[in-house]
């Protein structure tokens, strides 16, 4: 052990201290930052993690010593198909990546770009309102994180493609594909797996996330050549009416802009917005709606909230949103409290000092944003669900003060924040304000099941099934 790292457990031969991370490594992370401090020196197999835990050492690292650490320890079930070169999420800070950090913040995720698709996301949740219609008029319960997920998948193939590509209602054979594909990606990446831990291992694959990986991977791909080569036709056809989305955006920036983006990167990049976007926002949306029911006060706060802004039987739309101050504060209190990227990675990319401990080059570096959205030194009563701390408060989404950190901070912060906002409010709302909610058999608030299930985002562990009711 370099006696100049951070202080942290005796790690045993081999293993170090994987073991002890459990099946909530957020919650055991928590545990030994009491024990050994904000910046803690953690041996993961043969990987040297450091640990941080609280937002005064999440501001050294993301903020003060931003370019530093500003590179990602690549996980092996990414490592597929050359995803790991090209991938906005998982590149180091190299010059490709900034790039495409510049083309995403300035061409993509840009309010005039994000507002010449409006109509399609509101189409997409009016679906969603009338799904969820035809379950109030028999009292079904909707499993909220699908219908969520689901909706979430077309907001972001619309905002990008302009088609569907998942299916609320009965399941189209290669919508449903599509869903599952995701999901797959998203399972192989939250699972602990011995390849990258033991790297020495990684060659034989032990536990097959890599083989599985590639075949999602492949699926993807082939979905994504299918749009980009119908859409290459479409534009060199007469007549080609401009769709305006984000893969025109694409094509238009090598065609015309001279920006030569290569094929596998253009993939690369439509694979991380999907991935990177759909299971978070869709989180978020079932977490809200799971502290809402658990806390009726807040739920009628919220409802009223919508019935004086948006009259009734009128449909929720995305230019609303800046005049619901109490639903953006129970989103925000839903990402304090559930953050859905629990655990943020990044990793040194040269070898630094910092309060008196040397942190030696490619060092994994793991944000606990979980413990530090409930740190009692911070927040007051921090496992209570309160939105009403944010009313009067400047903390934003903008990760200029770690002590609030869902989307990250530092260059790496998530370009996807604006997409991911307009989407997750305008979802929330519109349940909210087309029908009251109640438990399925009547379960009591206090009887909910609110723990959490760790991957690589943080799901409930038990689907939240609600009934919806009309008014
Ligand atoms: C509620 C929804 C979302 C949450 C909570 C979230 C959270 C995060 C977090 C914590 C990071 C890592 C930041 C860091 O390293 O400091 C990240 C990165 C990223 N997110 Fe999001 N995200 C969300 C939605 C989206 C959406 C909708 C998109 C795209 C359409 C997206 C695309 C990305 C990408 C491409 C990165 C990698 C950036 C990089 O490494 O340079 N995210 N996100």
């Amino acid at each position: 052990r370099n006696t100049k790292l951070p202080p942290g457990p005796i790690p045993l031969p081999i293993v170090g201290s994987l073991l002890k991370l459990g099946s909530k490594p957020n919650e055991s992370l928590a545990q030994f930052a009491q024990l050994y401090g904000p910046l803690m020196t953690l041996q993961l197999g043969s990987l040297t993690t450091l640990v941080v835990s609280t937002a005064t050492m999440a501001n050294q690292l993301l903020l003060k010593h931003d370019l530093i650490f500003s590179g990602r320890t690549v996980p092996d079930s990414v490592r597929v198909l050359r995803h790991q070169e090209s991938s906005v999420v998982w590149m180091p800070p190299n010059p490709l990546w900034r790039s495409l950090r510049t083309l995403l913040n300035t061409q993509i995720m840009t309010v005039q770009r994000l507002d010449a698709n409006i109509a399609l996301r509101r189409a997409k949740v009016q679906k969603l309102v009338s799904h969820v219609g035809d379950c109030s008029v028999t009292q079904r319960e909707v499993d909220i994180g699908r219908a969520g997920f689901i909706t979430i998948l077309n907001l972001i193939s619309n905002t990008v493609f302009s088609v569907d590509l998942a299916d609320l209602g009965s399941p189209a054979e290669e919508a449903q594909e599509f869903k599952d594909v995701v999901l797959g990606i998203l399972e192989e990446a939250g699972k602990p797996n011995v390849s990258d831990y033991l790297p020495f291992l990684r060659w034989m694959d032990l536990q097959g996330v890599r083989r599985r990986s590639i075949g999602y991977f492949e699926k993807l791909h082939h979905l994504f050549d299918e749009m980009i080569d119908g859409r290459l036709r479409d534009r060199s056809s007469g007549g080609y009416s401009r769709r305006g989305d984000f893969l025109d955006v694409l094509l238009d920036q090598n065609e015309e802009k001279g920006f030569q983006l290569k094929r596998h990167e253009v993939k690369a990049l439509l694979a991380d917005i999907f991935v990177a976007g759909s299971d978070t926002s869709s989180a978020t949306i079932e977490w809200a709606m799971a502290e809402l029911l658990r806390n009726p006060h807040t739920m009628s706060m919220v409802r009223s909230e919508l019935k004086e802004a948006i009259a009734k039987g009128k449909q929720v739309e995305e230019s609303d949103i800046a005049r619901l101050p109490y639903l953006q504060a129970v989103v925000k209190e839903a990402l304090r409290l559930h953050p859905p990227v629990p655990l943020i990675p990044h990793r040194a990319e040269s070898t630094v000092e910092i309060c008196g401990f040397t942190i030696p080059k490619y060092t994994q570096v793991i944000v606990n944003a979980w413990a530090i959205g409930r740190d009692p030194n911070v927040w007051t009563n921090p496992t209570c669900f309160l939105p009403e701390r944010f009313l009067h408060s400047k903390l934003d989404f903008k990760g200029q003060d770690c002590q609030f950190i869902p989307f990250g901070a530092g260059r790496r912060i998530c370009p996807g924040s604006p997409l991911a906002f307009r989407m997750v409010h305008l979802s929330l709302a519109s349940l909210l304000h087309s029908f009251a909610w109640k438990l399925p058999n009547g379960m009591l608030p206090e009887g909910m099941n609110m723990d959490d299930k760790f991957g690589i985002t943080l799901q409930m562990e038990a689907p939240l099934l609600a009934v919806p009711v009309q008014e």
